[in-house]
């Protein structure tokens, strides 16, 4: 087995990304996560750059990591003055990070309209800055920036500055993509050439702007490469770097002869790409490869009837290999096969009549423009409705909302009429708006007789006009996200012409799949 190191840039390249931005206790959320997950480098951040960089390295330093080394990234010494006379070096040193990554120029063409330095004068910059921390007993890893350009452009000028980076004592020579424009077979034939002209390990550093990053790091390591650097979910600069997610699932579970993390289960992938999306206060990517919630959803009808009677007749990998799970998708495209499979999950007893009746309900609600993929309690809901087997634990009298502004900000009121065993709840909220409202007014309505809905919130609310041809009788598709106590989260629909009736709808099915939830759960 080969073992490749993998190099995790989520707290410096990958807040490169447009719309990242990490707290300084986020960014110690993430080290300690990843360290827990046993990455080798983890790369704080640039010292130089702020403040908060800076003082990450004093935080992790005064609570070292277990397992990862913490690296601290910077520039060579800038033209002209000695590594000791410059003020990133001493950043760096002071990070007392025992790694230190260096980024330095490989392109002559770099050197000479960006950096206008001498091509002399970069090689130096290189060794100098490296062997200046060498000598102070830190361990150098070296990013030779643009290194694919460079070496197509002048290889014998890129392959001497790689030398003077290995000569001068780094322990690792990084070969970084940093345009992502090369193509897969030119990655593997320079990781060929660099790995036999230096004698130091090489490592891989690749950007996605030709949505290659991850096959370039593959192509990287199969050329000879032992350190692959990316971040999780791929966040970085422009169109991101390699996702270490896809990278570390493909070397341990499709690729032959390697092995990451120690040769650790990849079961915890799935968990640390929503850690992640969830410190960033980002939304997932749901067609992420691997650990994204479509990764293994079957929507058309023929794949579903293959998946219930051969789980891989349409899935590369078992979902739980990377933590992840099957789900089927209820919508137009689906055959009897898809009801069956949610019939089940519901216990439901197998019955072509009533899987066929379902189907037909199904069809004709998303011809109303009902769309049940993001909407599976209302899915489920339904299927208990035509079952017959449905009991509502709250009816509606009416409900009523209004919003009323003087010339200042608006004010929103609800009031809501339920019916709850029998006895009338007639109850009144104010609210950001007349959804917000009415959320309020149902909860107050309902707290008294089922107190577990507490526990619940609506995260996302999206609205969507659905026949837009036909103008004022245009309906709305609203779409309501929950979340309970323990993380589960469920999606409901409502269609109207009325964007509040549809709302409503969707708010109602919402508060039922909670109720039935603890029904199911107190044994009921
Ligand atoms: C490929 C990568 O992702 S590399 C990492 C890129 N990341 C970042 O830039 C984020 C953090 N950066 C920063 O906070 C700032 O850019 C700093 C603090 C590093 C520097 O800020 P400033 O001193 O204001 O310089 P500025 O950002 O405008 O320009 C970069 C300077 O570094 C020089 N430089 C660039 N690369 C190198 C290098 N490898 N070695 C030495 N000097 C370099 C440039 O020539 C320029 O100096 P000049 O203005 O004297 O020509
Ligand atoms: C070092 C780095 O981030 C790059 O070259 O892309």
């Amino acid at each position: 087995m080969q073992r490749i190191e993998i190099y995790d840039t989520t707290l410096r390249d990958g807040a490169q990304g447009e719309g990242v931005n990490f707290s300084l206790d986020d960014k110690v959320l993430i080290a300690r996560r990843l360290d827990e997950v046993g990455v080798d480098f983890i790369e704080g951040g640039y010292p130089l750059s702020n403040p908060k960089d800076a003082e990450f390295f004093q935080r992790i330093a005064a609570e070292p990591l277990a397992n990862s080394q913490v690296c601290a990234f910077g520039m060579t010494r800038r033209r002209g003055m000695t590594p000791a006379e410059d003020p990133g070096m001493k950043s760096l040193m002071d990070s007392q990070a025992p790694v230190i990554t260096i980024v330095g120029k490989t392109s002559a063409f770099h050197v000479e309209e960006v950096l206008r330095v001498s091509e002399q004068e970069n090689i130096d910059m290189i060794a100098e800055t490296i062997a200046y921390f060498v000598g102070e007993g830190r361990r150098v890893i070296y990013d030779a920036e643009h290194c694919f350009d460079g070496l197509k452009l002048n290889e014998e000028y890129g392959l001497k500055t790689l030398k003077a980076a290995a000569d001068a004592g780094a322990m690792r020579i990084v070969m970084c993509d940093t345009n992502g424009g090369t193509m897969p077979e030119e990655i593997a034939r320079y990781v060929n050439l660099v790995a036999g002209a230096v004698d130091k390990p090489v490592g891989i550093h690749t950007h996605n702007d030709c949505e290659l990053a991850v096959a370039n790091s593959l192509a990287g390591v199969d050329a000879g490469a032992t350190h692959v650097q990316g971040t999780i979910n791929g966040f970085g600069e422009r169109c991101g770097n390699a996702d270490l997610i896809s990278v570390m699932a493909n070397l341990a579970l499709k690729k032959q002869g390697y092995e990451v993390l120690g040769g650790a289960q990849t079961d915890h992938l799935t968990e640390l790409s929503r850690y992640v999306y969830e410190i960033a206060n980002m939304g997932y990517r749901t067609s992420q490869p691997f650990v994204g919630a479509s990764a293994f959803a079957h929507k058309g009808g023929m794949h579903v009837h293959a998946v219930n009677r051969v789980a891989h007749s349409y899935e590369h990998i078992p979902p739980e290999s990377v933590g992840n799970e099957r789900r089927v998708l209820v919508s137009e495209l689906s055959g009897r096969s898809n009801i069956l499979a949610m019939a089940t999950k519901l216990n439901l007893q197998e019955d072509k009549e009533l899987m066929d009746r379902i189907l037909r309900e199904v069809v004709e609600l998303e011809n109303q423009g009902y769309q049940f993929e993001a909407a599976e309690a209302s899915f489920a809901l339904l299927v208990q409705r035509i079952a017959g087997t449905f009991a509502p634990h709250f009816e509606l009298v009416k409900y009523h909302a209004s919003t009323e502004s003087r010339g200042g900000s608006p004010l929103t009121e609800a009031t809501v009429k339920l019916l709850v065993d029998d006895e009338v709840q007639h109850r009144v909220a104010e609210g950001d708006g007349p959804i917000n409202a009415l959320d309020g007014a149902l909860r107050k309505a309902l707290k008294g007789r089922f107190p577990a809905l507490q526990q619940m919130q609506l995260v996302d609310y999206k609205v969507r006009v659905i026949n837009s041809e036909a103008a004022t009788a245009a309906s709305v598709r609203v779409i309501i996200e929950s979340r309970d106590a323990d993380g589960e989260t469920w999606g409901t629909v409502g269609v109207n012409e009325n964007i509040i009736q549809a709302s409503w709808d969707a708010l109602v099915d919402s508060f039922e799949y909670k109720l039935a939830k603890e029904s199911r759960a107190a044994g009921g």
